[in-house]
């Protein structure tokens, strides 16, 4: 049977000291729920003694459906100057009510006599002390071993000394902490190994800081070395460059080293407890993020996607289901036939590796894409161009003209914006005019009036988004312009794309592609 690994997240104390990541108590109790149902062992809810902010997370979420057991108080060891009763701030810890409370507490000679001035051996009595007194009183003391590796090159027999406190104590776990994040993996298990024989069969845990980009290898590295609590953040958060990213940590233990760390049901939810945590962070989703981005499955080079359609396994290291992710193919003017069959295959649409019509229509997307065109976030656009030139696609209607006027009546007035478009349908024509509060709303509202009368079911479809990106910055207001376009009816979203240096071309093409779309959709799918 394979080594089970305690998970001991602390996304809501050391990830909130990132400077962008801040929660309410309302999304720390839901932080906490999502991760208890994920699997993790031990959440550590804040230090009491800090803000009230933290104070109330520890009442909330004692109504909350997180088990009390799994949640732990975060604080130092009592102050110098005070005794463990006398000190308001180490008092809060056991005021949170919590049976868990992990306190961290000196290493390094240098923060005992720099930071805390007092001697060596007041920081050995105040570490000894501060466990003894909580684990009197509650069930679980963890013991975070401040600096530790750095307390360790700085004067290994004192940091050994302060570890051997924390056990004598009775601490139920001596957490080590690479704090400033600047342990290289070589130096940390080598590490690892003289604290094992200075310290005997005794449970040890690791607290890794990214400042090395290393949090994530070293973390992985004390676990085959022997370490049974790993401690870390959702998405990495944390101090300066954040704590080990348990997103990384948990797969790479499980699915990598054979580790027990969840469950395979609970492992598959990883990516959508990686965005649940970005969204009420308020945080943008890092799309290159291993195994939850976006683009962790993502293949964009022809010679990869001709690959993976015959293997998966020769560009990807894991099956990306394995972790609630999946593979993805992009297209650009990296793209081979392979990246097509397989776009195509998306939609419903088989392509015949061998027909003829792929070599035109993989040419027409590179010129596209080299003009502007991206069909990422576009892939109605990208459909109705491969069914033009494979599939049956039947036109719905032909453009005859178009005209827009957007005209300033007075200073004092919006600008007042007219559109007026000619089309065929079938054998008649059909000359429209409409207004709108904007000239692509008015061209919008054109072309909708006169095809509404052919197509009724255009009345269901509503434009959501609408996006214009400056695609050659150097040249101001003459710059070539990309619009995508996000429309929806009752059933579906699609995106479409348009490019020109005319603006209003561009969202025309666009809103083009985007009725073409639903009318073809309502007909054949
Ligand atoms: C490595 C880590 O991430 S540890 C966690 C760091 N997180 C935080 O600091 C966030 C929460 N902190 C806070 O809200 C505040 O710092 C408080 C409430 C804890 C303390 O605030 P203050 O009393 O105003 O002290 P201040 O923040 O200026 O300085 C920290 C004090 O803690 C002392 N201290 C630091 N580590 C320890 C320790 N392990 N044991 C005992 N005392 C300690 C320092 O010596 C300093 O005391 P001093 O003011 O007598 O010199
Ligand atoms: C305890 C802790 O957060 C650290 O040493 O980094």
């Amino acid at each position: 049977m394979s080594r089970e690994i305690i998970l001991y997240d602390t996304t809501l104390r050391d990830g909130t000291q990132a400077e962008d990541v801040n929660f309410t108590v309302p999304d720390k109790v839901r932080i906490a729920e999502k991760l208890v149902d994920f699997g993790i062992h031990y959440i550590e809810g804040g230090w009491p003694g800090s803000n009230p902010r933290d104070i109330e997370f520890f009442q909330a979420v004692k109504k909350s459906r997180v088990p009390i057991d799994h949640i732990a108080a975060f604080g130092s060891t009592r102050r110098a100057k005070k005794s463990c009763d006398d000190d308001e701030i180490f008092q809060a810890l056991l005021a949170a009510g919590v049976p868990n409370i992990t306190i961290f507490g000196k290493t390094w000679d240098l923060h005992v006599t720099e930071a805390l001035k007092i001697t060596l051996e007041q920081n050995l009595e105040i570490i000894y002390d501060s466990i003894q007194y909580l684990k009197k009183r509650v069930d679980t003391v963890f013991y975070d071993a401040e600096h530790f590796f750095d307390g360790f090159k700085a004067n290994s027999e004192y940091a050994i000394k302060t570890l051997q406190a924390a056990k004598e104590a009775g601490a139920d776990c001596l957490v080590l902490c690479d704090t400033n994040g600047g342990t290289m993996p070589d130096e940390l298990v080598d590490i690892i190994e003289i604290v094992k024989k200075e310290i005997g069969d005794y449970p040890l845990g690791i607290h890794c800081h990214n400042d090395s980009d290393c949090a994530v290898a070293n973390s992985c590295l004390a676990v085959k070395h022997g370490i049974v609590h790993v401690q870390g953040t959702i998405n990495g958060y944390g101090e300066r460059c954040g704590n080990a990213n348990l997103c990384s940590v948990i797969p790479n233990l499980q699915l990598k080293y054979g580790y027990k760390c969840v469950t395979p049901e609970q492992l598959r939810k990883l990516k959508e407890v990686s965005r649940f945590v970005n969204e009420l962070g308020n945080l943008k989703h890092n799309i290159h993020q291993p195994y939850v981005g976006r683009s962790a499955f993502a293949h964009k080079g022809g010679v990869h996607v001709s690959a993976i359609l015959k293997n998966s396994k020769t560009y990807e290291h894991i099956e990306p289901e394995l972790v609630g992710n999946k593979q993805r193919v992009l297209l650009s003017d990296l793209s081979g036939k392979s990246n097509l069959i397989y776009k195509a295959k998306d939609f419903g649409l088989d392509i015949d590796p061998k027909d003829e019509r792929l070599s035109d229509l993989l040419q027409q997307l590179k010129e596209l894409e080299n003009k502007g065109f991206q069909f990422e976030g576009a892939e109605a656009s990208f459909e109705l161009l491969v069914r033009k030139a494979i599939g049956n696609f039947q036109k719905f209607f032909d453009l005859l003209s178009f005209r827009v006027i957007d005209e300033k009546r007075s200073a004092l007035e919006p600008p007042f914006a007219e559109a007026t478009v000619m089309l065929r349908v079938g054998g008649e024509i059909e000359h429209t005019a409409a207004i709108g509060n904007g000239p692509v709303n008015a061209l919008d509202n054109a072309l909708r009036k006169a095809l509404e009368k052919f197509y009724p079911n255009l009345r269901t479809m509503q434009l959501v988004d609408y996006k214009v990106r400056i695609l050659t910055g150097k040249d101001g207001t003459k710059a070539l312009t990309r619009v995508l376009i996000e429309s929806k009816d009752d059933k579906d979203t699609w995106g479409t794309v348009g490019v020109a240096h005319n603006i209003i071309d561009a969202s025309y093409q666009a809103l083009v592609d985007s009725i073409e779309y639903k009318l073809f959709k309502d007909a054949y799918k």
